[in-house]
């Protein structure tokens, strides 16, 4: 039975639209065929990928929309006015529909502007789990979204992760936290293995090792509701290895590192969203 599902489109077919449809599909709310992206004509691989997933793909942008019970603008911040302007040239759409836009640094007001008026905006930031549906999403309703697309968005995210809705003026933060920090995690997962690997562990097992260790301590941050200093603290024996490790990462500036990358990507989302995104 494919009839009770939303038909949703992917304006932009790349690798966060990727995770969502992946994720969308296990979670049940999808199947390939209630699913539609538009790819750029150089990207076949992206094409490819949804194809694979069972999905419609196309070349263009409008057909999408009319396709679609729900659009997802998953291009890049750039390409956002390009997008769609597209679908507010088009004289044979009927966009009276909600988007979704994930593009970093694209706000309300914009995309309110680049849309036809009577579509329906939401603004989320979401992150790459959400393909094994552990994402991490928040959402900012537009002046036009109703209660009902509150609640189809928290649907759609809550399925493949966690959800909250949360003021605009968060969301250059978050995107810095949360929506970039899948990355700085692989980056610790791996210097953690090589870590081991360079004191002779082999690399499969320091993988494993490291990336088990990671979940395991999120889990413990998020379920027992105890600070991660307290957490910290008890894995520290006095005079033991744990000790040593921490004091060689306090004066490295492992913590002012992570501080600062938060910094400087809230920067970077702040300098797209006050430049003129047609440029
Ligand atoms: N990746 C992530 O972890 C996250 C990304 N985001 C946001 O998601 C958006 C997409 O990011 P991401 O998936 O990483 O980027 P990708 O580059 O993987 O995906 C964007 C896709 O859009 C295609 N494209 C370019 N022009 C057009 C067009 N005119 N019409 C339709 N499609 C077009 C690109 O093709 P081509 O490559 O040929 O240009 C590419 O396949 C960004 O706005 C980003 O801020 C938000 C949260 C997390
Ligand atoms: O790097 C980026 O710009 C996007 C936004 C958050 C994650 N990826």
């Amino acid at each position: 039975m494919t009839s009770n599902l939303l038909k949703i489109g992917f304006i932009g077919g790349g690798k966060m639209a990727q995770a969502m449809a992946k994720g969308f599909i296990s979670a049940g709310l999808a199947k390939g065929e209630t699913m539609i992206s538009s790819c750029h004509p150089s990207d076949l691989a992206s094409a490819k990928a949804f194809k694979e997933l069972g999905a419609e793909s196309l070349f263009e942008n409008v057909p999408v929309v009319k396709k679609s019970d729900v659009i997802i603008v998953s291009v890049k911040p750039s390409v956002v006015p390009i997008a769609l302007g597209d679908i507010k040239k088009a004289a044979d759409v009927k966009a009276d529909k909600l988007f979704l836009s994930i593009a970093m640094g694209v706000t309300i007001k914009q995309l309110e502007q680049f849309l036809p008026s009577e579509s329906r905006v939401v603004r989320v930031m979401p992150n790459t789990p959400a393909l094994v549906r552990s994402g991490t999403s928040v959402f900012v309703t537009g002046s036009r979204a109703t209660e009902k697309d509150a609640e189809t968005t928290k649907k759609l995210l809550q399925a493949v992760g966690t959800c909250e809705q949360v003021p605009e003026g968060l969301l250059d933060a978050i995107t810095a936290l949360s929506g970039s920090g899948p990355a700085y995690i692989y980056v610790l997962i791996e210097a953690l293995a090589d870590g081991g690997v360079k004191m002779g562990l082999p690399r499969d097992l320091a993988y494993r090792l490291a990336s088990q260790t990671v979940l395991g301590a999120a889990q413990m941050v998020r379920d027992t509701n105890t600070h991660p200093g307290v957490l910290k603290d008890d894995v520290t024996s006095p005079a033991g290895s744990t000790a040593a490790g921490l004091h060689f990462l306090e004066q490295k500036g492992f913590r002012a590192a992570v501080i600062g990358a938060i910094e400087a990507a809230t920067q970077r989302c702040r300098e797209v969203a006050q430049s003129d995104p047609t440029k």
